[in-house]
C-alpha cells in the first residue's frame, strides 16, 4: 500500500485518531462501517471476498460484524499482517493465479459479498490514476462475478471521472440495486466514491465484453447539444452536468456576425454561443466591415449580439429575422427568393443552378422551416376550431341570458336563430350565387359551399407575415403544453384540477343542437342535402317571403306562431299535451286564473296541427321536469320562454315562475348529510356569502348578477393557453369579505388545528387499550387470589394491595451507561468488565471536548 503521509490536506483527522483507538489498521475500516451501517450486508453473508485488502482495516471490520465462522478472504499486491477469523494471502486480483488461489479457499463456496477497495499506485497524472482505477474495479468485478451467488453484493470504491457513469450502466446490467454513496468518513477532496450493487443477477452467459476494459469505457460519441432548445425556450436553463467537453476548458466563446450569417445552422451558434462579435481582427474584414454598417444591424441587434446567454425568445427571434435579412441583402438564397427565382421563366437556367446551391446551404433552414410550417398548420386548425366553437358559445349563452331577462322577443330569436338571412342560416346565399350554384340548388341537390373558405385566406396572410416568430410561437405552445403534460404527471392536483376544467368545458352550453356544430365543422366533407323544395316554385326565387305563410288555424298570432315554429320546441316533453282548460293556479301568488285569459295558447308541433291547449296544472308538469333526466339548458330556456305571457294576450302578467333553473339543479346534486346539504365553507368569502345569503342581504340573483362582472366574457380570442393560465391566476375578481366572517373562519380553523394529529390519537387509544387490559388482568390475578383458601384473608388482602401498588407504578428505564474507549475497550472487544445493563462506547477525545465546551460555556455565562 502506499504510504499514507501524516500531513497535509488535514490528514490527521478525527477517524484517523478512532481508527487508532480501535486499533483498526487504516482509517478506511470506518468507510465499511458507515457502508454496511447504511445497507446492512456484512451481517447477512456468510463468505467474504475483500480484493485488495492491505493493510487489513476491512478484513478487521468484516471479521467483527460478520456471523462467527463466516469464511473472509483477503488478496493484495501487499503483504498483509494475520487478521483473526480472515484467511489473507499475496496477489495481484487482475491475475489468473490470484483467481485460482480465491477458488481454492472457497473450495465449492459461492460468495455472498466481495469487497474492493483498490488503489493503484498514484503519482501519474490525474487521468491516468481515474482509468488505471475504474480499469481495477473491472478486474474486481470479473472475479465478483466469477464467485458471486445469486443474489450476492458487491461493494466498490471508484473514482469520478468521465468512465464512471460507464461502469455504473455495467454494474446496472449485473445487479438489481445499484448505489452510489459517499460515506461521511470519505473525505470531500478525494473524488472516490463507493458503489454498493445488491442483488446480483447471475446470467449464465455473460458476454466478455461487459468487463473489457476496451468495450466498457469504449467512447460514445458525444450527444448533439440540444440548440433547438436553448433557442426556443430559453427560460428554461440546464445545469451543465457533463462537465467539460473535451479540449474545451473555457465557458465562454464568441464568433463574428458574418460566421452566423453565413452557416447553415444559426441555431447550433446561438445555442452554443456567448457573443457574436463585429470586431474586426488585424486589417480588418470587409463582410464584417459591410454587416456593421448595414441599416438593418441596428442598436438592438448589437446589444443582442453581445450577450447571448441572457436573450429570452423574443430576441432570438429577432436576431433570427436579422440575419435573413442580412442574407437577403448579400444576395444568399433564402426561401423567398428561391420562390421568386423559380416564378421566373427566363431566368429558369440559372434558379436551378441556385437552388441546387441553395439546397446544400439551406438545407438546415429548410427543415426547420418545414417543421415550422408543420407545426404552424396543426396550431391554426386547433386555434381556428377553438375560435369558433367559443364565439358560437358565447353567443348562445348571451342569447338565453336576453332570453331569461325578457330582453328578446321571440321573433328575434327566431330569426337570429336559423333565419335564411342570419348570421346562423344553414347557407349563405350570397355564397351560393358566388358559387354559381344556385341553379343546382334549384334542382334539388346542392353542396355546402365552404364559408370558411375566406377565413383561411386570412390567416394564411395573417401568419405569412411573420412566419418565423410565428414558428417560435408554435414552438413555445407547444414546449407549454409538454410541460403542462409532465406536470400533471407529477402532480396529482394538477390533474384533478385538469379534470375538474374539462368536464365543466364538457358541461359548457353547447347551443341550441349539437348537431348543427357538427354538421359545421370545417372538417366536415361537403355534405349533400336532399332539398325538400317545391318544384313548381319560380325558378331564381330562393328567397320565400316568411309573411306569406297561411295565417295558423290555431288562434295564435302570426308572431306568436312563428314562434313556437322553431326547432327549439319541437322536442320538449310535456307541450304537447298542454291542452287542458283547467284553471292554472300562480304557485307563488296563489292566484287562480282561466287558462284562456292567463296564458297564451301554446303550440308545441307544426301551427297546422289541432290547436295546443294547456293540458295539466302547471305544479303537476313542474313537477314532471323534476322527474325527468336532467333538462338541456335549450329546454330550460324554451321552458321559461314558453311560461311567459303572450304580449298580444289580455292579462300580460306572468303565471308560473321557471319550473327548474340551473341553480335549482345544481342543488340537487349537492350531497346531503343528515338530510341537508353537506357543505364546507372555507373560505371568508364563501362565509361572506353565506351570511349575506342568510341574512336576506343577498338573494340568489344577486349571485347570479354578480357573476357577469368584466372578467366573464372577456376576449382571449388568439391568446397563448400558458398566459392565460398564468393570467388566470389573477384575473378574478376580489369580493369584499366582512370582519365577522374572517373572524368565523379564522375560528374554524383554529379549532381544526387544535385537533390533534392522528397518530397522536392513535397513540392514546393504544395507551387506553393497555391500561384496560393491565387492569382486566390485575382483576383477574386478584380474583385468583380471592379465591384461593389457603391463604388468610389478611394475606390476600396484603397480596392485592401489593399487585395493586406495583401495577401503578410506571416502569424507570435504567440510563444508558457510558463507557470511555480505552486500552482493550473498544467496539467489538466485548462487554467492558465492570459494566452492566445498557452501555454506549465513546471516544475520550469527544467526551473531553464536550466538558471543555461546557466549561466554556458556563465561564461565558458568568462574565
Ligand atoms: C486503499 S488500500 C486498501 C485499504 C483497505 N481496504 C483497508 O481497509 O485497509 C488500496 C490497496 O489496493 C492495493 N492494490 C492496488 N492494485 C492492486 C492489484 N492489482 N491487486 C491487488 N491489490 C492491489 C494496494 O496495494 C493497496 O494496498
Amino acid at each position: 500500500m502506499a504510504i499514507e503521509k501524516k500531513h497535509g490536506k488535514g490528514r490527521l483527522d478525527k477517524y484517523y485518531y478512532l481508527a487508532k483507538e480501535k486499533g483498526y489498521r487504516s482509517r478506511a475500516a470506518f468507510k465499511l462501517v458507515q457502508l454496511n451501517k447504511k445497507y446492512g450486508f456484512l451481517q447477512k453473508s456468510r463468505c467474504l471476498i475483500d480484493l485488495c485488502a492491505a493493510p487489513g482495516g476491512w478484513l478487521q471490520v468484516a471479521a467483527e460484524t460478520m456471523p462467527i465462522k463466516s469464511l473472509i478472504v483477503g488478496v493484495d499486491l501487499a503483504p498483509i499482517k494475520p487478521v483473526p477469523k480472515t484467511i489473507t494471502f499475496q496477489g495481484d486480483i487482475t491475475t489468473d493465479k490470484t483467481r485460482a488461489i480465491i477458488r481454492g479457499h472457497l473450495k465449492t463456496w459461492k460468495a455472498d459479498t466481495v469487497i474492493h477497495d483498490g488503489a493503484p499506485n498514484v503519482g501519474t497524472a490525474w487521468v491516468q490514476d481515474a482509468f488505471s482505477q475504474n480499469e481495477l474495479v473491472l478486474h474486481s468485478l470479473r472475479l465478483a462475478c466469477d464467485f458471486l451467488g445469486p443474489g450476492g453484493n458487491f461493494v466498490t470504491k471508484v473514482f469520478r471521472s468521465k468512465d464512471s457513469a460507464k461502469l455504473e450502466w455495467t454494474f446496472k446490467q449485473l445487479f438489481d440495486k445499484v448505489e452510489q454513496t459517499k460515506p461521511p468518513s470519505s473525505r470531500n477532496v478525494s473524488a472516490e466514491t463507493f458503489y454498493v450493487c445488491r442483488g446480483y443477477k447471475a446470467p449464465k452467459n455473460l458476454d466478455p465484453r461487459f468487463l473489457d476494459p476496451q468495450y466498457a469505457f469504449a467512447e460514445v460519441k458525444d450527444a448533439v447539444p440540444n440548440n433547438e432548445a436553448k433557442v426556443f425556450n430559453p427560460e428554461v436553463k440546464k445545469r451543465k452536468r457533463e462537465g467539460y467537453d473535451e479540449g474545451d476548458w473555457t465557458q465562454y466563446h464568441e464568433v463574428p456576425v458574418s460566421e452566423f450569417i453565413q452557416t447553415t445552422d444559426p441555431i447550433a451558434i446561438l445555442g452554443g454561443m456567448n457573443k457574436l462579435t463585429f470586431n474586426q481582427a488585424g486589417n480588418g474584414d470587409i463582410a464584417l466591415a459591410t454587416i456593421d454598417k448595414l441599416p438593418e444591424t441596428t442598436e438592438e441587434v448589437r446589444i443582442c449580439c453581445n450577450d447571448l446567454k441572457v436573450l429570452g425568445k423574443k430576441e432570438f427571434r429577432l436576431l433570427l429575422k436579422w440575419r435573413l435579412q442580412v442574407r437577403e441583402r448579400f444576395g444568399f438564397t433564402t426561401k423567398s427568393t428561391d420562390h421568386k427565382k423559380a416564378t421566373e421563366a427566363e431566368k429558369e437556367a440559372k434558379a436551378a443552378e441556385d437552388d441546387e446551391e441553395a439546397a446544400e446551404v439551406e438545407s438546415m433552414d429548410e427543415e426547420m422551416k418545414l417543421q415550422e410550417e408543420l407545426q404552424k398548420m396543426k396550431d391554426m386548425q386547433s386555434k381556428d376550431k377553438r375560435k369558433l366553437r367559443r364565439k358560437e358559445n358565447e353567443k348562445k349563452q348571451k342569447e338565453i341570458v336576453r332570453l331569461q331577462m325578457n330582453m328578446t322577443t321571440p321573433m328575434e330569436i327566431g330569426m337570429e336563430q336559423a333565419g335564411p338571412n342570419g348570421e346562423d342560416a344553414m347557407f349563405q346565399l350570397k355564397a351560393v350565387d358566388k358559387a354559381g350554384l344556385t341553379g343546382k340548388l334549384q334542382k334539388g341537390k346542392m353542396q355546402v359551399v365552404p364559408v370558411t373558405e375566406k377565413k383561411d385566406d386570412e390567416f394564411d396572410l395573417e401568419y405569412t407575415d411573420d412566419e418565423l416568430g410565428d414558428g417560435l410561437e408554435g414552438e413555445l405552445d407547444v414546449m407549454y403544453n409538454q410541460y403542462q403534460e409532465k406536470r400533471e404527471a407529477r402532480d396529482a392536483k394538477i390533474r384533478a384540477k385538469k379534470a375538474r376544467k374539462e368536464r365543466n368545458e364538457d358541461g359548457e352550453f353547447e347551443g341550441f343542437s349539437n348537431d348543427e356544430e357538427a354538421d359545421s365543422d370545417d372538417d366536415a366533407p361537403a355534405i349533400e342535402y336532399d332539398s325538400d323544395s317545391d318544384e313548381d316554385e319560380e325558378p331564381g326565387q330562393l328567397i320565400t317571403d316568411l309573411d306569406n305563410s297561411a295565417a295558423p288555424a290555431n288562434g295564435l298570432t302570426k308572431r306568436a306562431a312563428n314562434f313556437f315554429d322553431q326547432d327549439l320546441f319541437k322536442d320538449i316533453d310535456g307541450l304537447d299535451g298542454l291542452e287542458d282548460e283547467e284553471p292554472v293556479k300562480d304557485l307563488d301568488s296563489g292566484i287562480e286564473m282561466d287558462s284562456s285569459s292567463a296564458s297564451p295558447p301554446l303550440k308545441a308541433e307544426k301551427p297546422a296541427a289541432k290547436p295546443a291547449k294547456i293540458e295539466k296544472p302547471v305544479k303537476e308538469k313542474k313537477e314532471k321536469v323534476k322527474k325527468s333526466k336532467v333538462p338541456t339548458p335549450a329546454e330550460l330556456a324554451a321552458e321559461e320562454a314558453a311560461y311567459e305571457t303572450d304580449d298580444s294576450s289580455d292579462g300580460g302578467f306572468e303565471i308560473v315562475k321557471n319550473t327548474q333553473s340551473q341553480w335549482d339543479k345544481d342543488e340537487d346534486t349537492i350531497p346531503l348529510k343528515n338530510g341537508r346539504p353537506n357543505i364546507d365553507i372555507i373560505t371568508a368569502e364563501a362565509m361572506t356569502l353565506a351570511h349575506q345569503l342568510a341574512t336576506g342581504q343577498k338573494t340568489k340573483h344577486d349571485l347570479l348578477d354578480d357573476n357577469f362582472n368584466k372578467y366573464s366574457l372577456r376576449d382571449v380570442d388568439g391568446l397563448p393557453e400558458w398566459f392565460l393560465d398564468d393570467e388566470g391566476k389573477n384575473s378574478k375578481p376580489h369580493r369584499p369579505i366582512t370582519k365577522e366572517a374572517a373572524a368565523a373562519i379564522k375560528e374554524k380553523m383554529r379549532a381544526f388545528n387544535a385537533r390533534p394529529i392522528k397518530k397522536v390519537r392513535e397513540a392514546k387509544a393504544r395507551k387506553q387499550l393497555h391500561a384496560a387490559q393491565k387492569l382486566e388482568k390485575l382483576k383477574r390475578k386478584s380474583a385468583l387470589l380471592a379465591e384461593s383458601e389457603d391463604v388468610s384473608e389478611k394475606d390476600k388482602a396484603n397480596n392485592i394491595s401489593k399487585i395493586m401498588a406495583r401495577a401503578g407504578k410506571a416502569k424507570k428505564r435504567k440510563p444508558v451507561q457510558v463507557v470511555v474507549a480505552g486500552k482493550g475497550k473498544h467496539r467489538g472487544a466485548g462487554r467492558p468488565g465492570g459494566v452492566k445493563g445498557k452501555y454506549k462506547m465513546v471516544d475520550a477525545r469527544l467526551k473531553k471536548d464536550v466538558r471543555a465546551e461546557k466549561r466554556l460555556k458556563k465561564k461565558m455565562g458568568k462574565k
